[in-house]
């Protein structure tokens, strides 16, 4: 990892708790996680599409756009999942580049790869498919032109790692662009987000028998990086700058930063 002599590593909150795999509370370990995402794939988009009204399309075309990918480019969609980013990735650089998806969730990846043969669209022959941990990922140093993380890093059990595994493998001058929901330190933003998801988001999911899976969110995010942290993690992991967007109404939020 690049050493960062003027920015002091310190612990980052939630992430140094212990973890006992035969005592493992739902969703803490890296299985759990897994298991959560593998379970919610066949209705992930449908929920996400319901439960945003559409908007989360929206915040995942700015990523993207975020992102600098550009035609021919070399790029990773990072925890992609159903691949709404890769699809969005694989417009951008076009037949003369390339887009790997990566998640370590197989159910997810099917859902990815099956859209890709539904959608017509030419482009999407340039996307590949690797199932692969955002903790070790299976790539050379300095290999892309752009990485996405779409409501990834949240979800990862080591955000430091995960943080320095993206320095690692893009090509200096390139940007990370991570988008997820807002650890907002405005208190009535978080009221409200915690309102919606309390109110709206479980008891929708309660009706496709995911009470569990959903109530994770709000206790993942409790434990995410604010803006500032997320900005501050990256600058130690050694990208040359980085800058927390909100957006959504300060809902969710955006890290661009760049190696
Ligand atoms: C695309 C979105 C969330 C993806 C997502 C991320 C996770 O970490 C999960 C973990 C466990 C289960 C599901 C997910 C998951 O779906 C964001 C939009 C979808 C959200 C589920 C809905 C969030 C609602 C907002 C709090 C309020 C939206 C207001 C909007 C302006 C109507
Ligand atoms: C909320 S989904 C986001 C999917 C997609 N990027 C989107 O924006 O809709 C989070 C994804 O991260 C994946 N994931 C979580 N931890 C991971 C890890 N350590 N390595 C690889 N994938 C991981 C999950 O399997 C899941 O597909």
């Amino acid at each position: 990892m690049a050493a960062s002599s003027h920015l002091s590593l310190r612990p980052l909150p939630g992430q140094n708790r212990p973890i006992f795999r035969s005592k493992c509370r739902p969703v803490r370990c890296a299985d759990d996680r897994q298991a959560l995402f593998n379970r919610i794939a066949p209705v992930y988009d449908n929920l996400n599409d319901m439960l945003s009204l559409g908007q989360h399309r929206i915040w995942k075309r700015m990523a993207v756009s975020w992102s600098g990918a550009k035609e021919g480019d070399n790029v990773l969609d990072l925890c992609c999942g159903s691949g709404d980013l890769a699809f969005l990735l694989s417009e951008k650089v076009g037949p003369n580049g390339k887009v790997i998806g990566l998640d370590f969730s197989k159910k997810q990846l099917e859902v990815a790869s099956t859209r890709q043969h539904i959608r017509s669209k030419a482009c999407y022959n340039n996307i590949k498919w690797v199932e692969g941990s955002a903790l070790d990922l299976p790539f050379s140093d300095c290999y892309f032109d752009a990485i996405t993380m779409g409501y990834g890093l949240r979800n990862v059990i080591d955000f430091r790692k995960a943080m320095e595994e993206m320095y690692r493998v893009l090509k200096p001058g390139s940007k990370a662009s991570v988008l997820d929901f807002n650890k907002s330190t405005d208190i009535l933003t978080a009221l409200i987000q915690e309102w919606m998801i309390d109110n709206v988001v479980v008891p929708v999911a309660t009706g496709y028998g995911l009470t569990d899976e959903y109530k994770y969110l709000k206790s993942s995010i409790q434990q995410y990086l604010t803006g500032k942290d997320l900005e501050q993690l990256a600058l130690e992991a050694g990208f040359a700058n980085a800058k927390h967007f909100e957006i959504g109404v300060g809902l969710m939020g955006n890290l661009v930063a760049t190696r």
